[in-house]
């Protein structure tokens, strides 16, 4: 049986920032909803549920601010239901989104929500609570060090070098120049990259991601009430999921269950959704990727896991100039999560941005021609994977 499709029709997204003083974390959510609502043609009685996207709540210094997101995003009477995976939470939220709709329960969903990483004080030391307190807490854990971490073990077994990883950031930055609603716009060099400050060992400053605060949200509506209303939309054609053990030293050493270079979870998650979209040859079949990758580093191991490079080929493709706009297959056109980084929102704008690239509306970020592309979310302590495919 031919399975109904599940249309995207709304879009909405902050401009991000490293402080939003001007609105409450509230205020976020809803400049999102009400753009979302401004480009989708629904009255906000047509929505049936709301999925609301909330990572870790320490970032916004509310605790369960779910309940506050309520009003925020119109939901009084309806469907509600909070979702969290870490920074993989926003496209887990619009898996939610669909599954509402999939299983018939639902006509239109909207998922929605906001952070204010910038304004948690220090998020380093808050996303350290996220391991066990007596084995690995205390090493200490953050997710900077997690992921140097992965740098080592993959430059270790691939030949990355600290250059290579500059050059993931040159090109994000460049993208990101392109695109208004980023955080980090200012274009770079690799030298530039190369002389800032040490955070943790390969990963500097200019790798990493920055605190960002803003909102996102989508409106999702099945097949036959698109139809119906002869509504503008593309499709969700694919998604899956994969998680991974929580003790990340389980992933490491001779005798791992997954290597931490690799994101072998995130691998298995992007073949779930090819298989669900018929993506038989990724690199001949996707147009566009926005891709998870907080830190340069982590760029690589999602091209391979994603299918668009051999394991350990992604370093000279990057290089080439492949996932560059006006490449074969441009990853991050966006700049990516490494040029604007508000988590609980991030991995659903990695969806958006992949919905206005087959839709022809991302503007100067424009991928020519995009038709099919696809996204990726990670989170906890690289622990949860979404990934989705979507078409025009
Ligand atoms: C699943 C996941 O998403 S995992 C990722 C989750 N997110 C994170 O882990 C956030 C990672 N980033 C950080 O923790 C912080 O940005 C850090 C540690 C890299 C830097 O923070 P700090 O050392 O406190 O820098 P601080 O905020 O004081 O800013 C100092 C300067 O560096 C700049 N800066 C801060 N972060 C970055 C960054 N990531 N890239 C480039 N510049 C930055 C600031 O704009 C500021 O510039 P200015 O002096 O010209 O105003």
């Amino acid at each position: 049986m031919k399975q109904p499709r599940v249309g995207i029709i709304g879009i909405g997204q902050s401009a991000f920032k490293p402080k939003r003083d001007d609105a409450s974390y509230p205020d976020l959510v809803r400049e999102a909803v009400a753009l979302a609502m401004q480009g989708s043609q629904l009255e906000f009685d047509d929505i049936d549920a709301i999925v609301y996207s909330l990572s870790p709540d320490a970032m916004v210094g509310i605790g369960n601010a779910e309940r506050l997101g309520v009003d925020a995003v119109g939901a009084r009477n309806k469907r509600f239901l909070r979702i969290n995976t870490g920074g993989a939470t926003g496209i887990s939220s619009v898996a939610a989104a669909y599954y509402h709709i999939a299983s018939g329960a639902s006509d239109v969903v909207m998922t929605a929500g906001a952070d204010k990483v910038g304004e948690c004080g220090d998020s380093q030391t808050v996303l350290n609570k996220i391991w066990d307190p007596i084995y690995e807490r205390p090493l200490p854990l953050g997710t900077i060090t997690m992921l140097a971490m992965s740098a080592v073990r993959y430059a270790e077994k691939y030949g990355m070098t600290q250059e290579d990883m500059a050059a993931v950031v040159v090109k994000n930055r460049y993208h990101a120049s392109l695109n208004p609603n980023a955080h980090l716009r200012k274009t770079l060099t690799v030298e530039d990259v190369m002389a800032s400050r040490m955070i943790s060992w390969p990963i500097k400053l200019m790798d990493c991601c920055p605190q960002s605060s803003g909102g996102g949200a989508m409106i999702l509506a099945s097949e036959k009430y698109i139809k119906d209303r002869n509504l503008d939309a593309v499709w969700i054609t694919g998604l899956g999921h994969c998680s991974e053990s929580y003790y990340i030293g389980d992933r490491m050493g001779n005798d791992f269950t997954a290597d931490h270079a690799d994101a072998f979870a995130l691998r298995r998650a992007f073949d779930r959704s090819y298989k669900m979209a018929g993506i038989t040859d990724p690199q001949k079949q996707i147009h566009v990727a926005e891709l998870y990758a907080p830190f340069s580093n982590t760029e690589f191991h999602s091209i391979e896991s994603a299918g668009l490079a051999e394991v350990g080929t992604s370093v000279a493709q990057l290089k080439e100039g492949r996932y560059t706009l006006g490449g074969d297959i441009p990853v991050n056109p966006s700049g990516g999560t490494l040029c604007t980084n508000a988590i609980a929102v991030t991995a659903m704008i990695r969806v958006a941005e992949v919905a206005l690239q087959v839709w022809g509306k991302a503007g100067a970020h424009q991928v020519k021609g995009a038709k099919v592309g696809v996204a990726s979310g990670n989170g906890g302590d690289h622990q949860f994977f979404g990934t989705m495919v979507i078409e025009a």
